[in-house]
């Protein structure tokens, strides 16, 4: 598979990169980010992927989060994704914010039209994971994953199911159950179909009930100020969810924080030591 070099810029004393593929997933020519850390020069790193929310591209991680200089410290890399396809065109892809470009849900879509490209879960679980494997100098049995609100909730779910590939999970005001908010319903409606039995797959609370989770705790800050808490994001959900199913669980809620990067590049040098330490 090939790859195109977007950017590269030196920080930190490691490389910021922006490269772009042909992806067999999706039908189109995807752009990801990968921060590789000073050590990896000298040999492979451990990698974590990051997902990140609804609206963003491969840019928003990379400008706005600060985990460059954490990651160049503990010598981990970093692999920043899109959140959709672009450039399908299909009809009505562009008219909202919270479905369709910019908006995959880190779903494998089975409705038409969208199953043809909106396949985000395949896309990083596997063709993503493995073009970074084979491609930089990184360790992929240490890799861990994490995200924000939507990516928090890809996080959540891929790496649930690929216990096998992502040993350690974290998340930033991640949506816990998307078949129970309005983000959730609209979207696993949309990509999936109407019915709801199809959805549990990728809900990241009725996943840890079904299959537990055996690695260290999940990591989940969440912002007190957040506007939406209440209406989409609801951690209580995965606090019973951990809690019924033994799954070690360190939610810190954070007051006075909102939902924007401003909460993530505050704590996100947490989440880095928290992966480094268990990768
Ligand atoms: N557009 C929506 C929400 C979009 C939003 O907050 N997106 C988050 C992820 S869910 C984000 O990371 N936005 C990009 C950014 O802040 O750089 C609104 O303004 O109500």
């Amino acid at each position: 598979m090939t790859m195109k070099t977007i950017s590269q810029n030196k920080s930190f004393g490691g490389t910021q990169g922006v490269y772009s593929h042909e992806s067999a997933e999706t039908g189109c020519t995807m752009r990801f980010g990968v921060y590789l850390p000073p050590a990896a020069g000298k040999g492979p790193v451990p990698v974590l992927f990051w997902l990140s929310g609804l609206t963003c591209t491969e840019e928003n991680f990379i400008v706005k989060a600060g985990a460059q200089r954490v990651a160049a410290e503990l010598g981990i890399a970093l692999v920043a994704p899109d959140t959709s396809p672009r450039g399908l065109d299909y009809p009505g892809d562009s008219d909202s914010y919270d479905f369709g470009v910019g908006a995959g849900f880190y779903v494998d879509a089975v409705k038409a039209p969208w199953s043809t490209g909106y396949r985000m879960y395949s896309y990083i679980a596997k063709e993503l994971f493995e073009l970074v494997a084979g491609g930089f100098s990184v360790e992929a049995s240490r890799a861990g994953i994490f995200g924000h609100s939507m990516g928090g909730h890809g996080a959540l779910t891929i790496g649930l199911k690929h216990p096998d590939r992502f040993k350690t999970i974290s998340a930033f005001a991640p949506i816990v159950s998307p078949t129970r908010c309005p983000w959730g319903e609209k979207a696993l409606a949309g990509y999936l179909g109407s019915d709801r039995n199809t959805w549990a797959d990728y809900d990241a609370t009725l996943l840890i009930k079904r299959h537990g989770w055996s690695g260290p705790e999940l990591l989940v800050d969440q912002g007190g100020d957040d506007q939406f808490l209440a209406s989409q994001l609801k951690p209580e959900l995965l606090v019973a969810a951990c809690a019924e199913a033994k799954v070690p669980l360190n939610l810190r809620m954070q007051p006075g924080y909102d939902h924007s990067y401003f909460f993530i590049s505050s704590f996100i040098e947490d989440h880095l030591r928290h992966h480094a330490a268990h990768l």
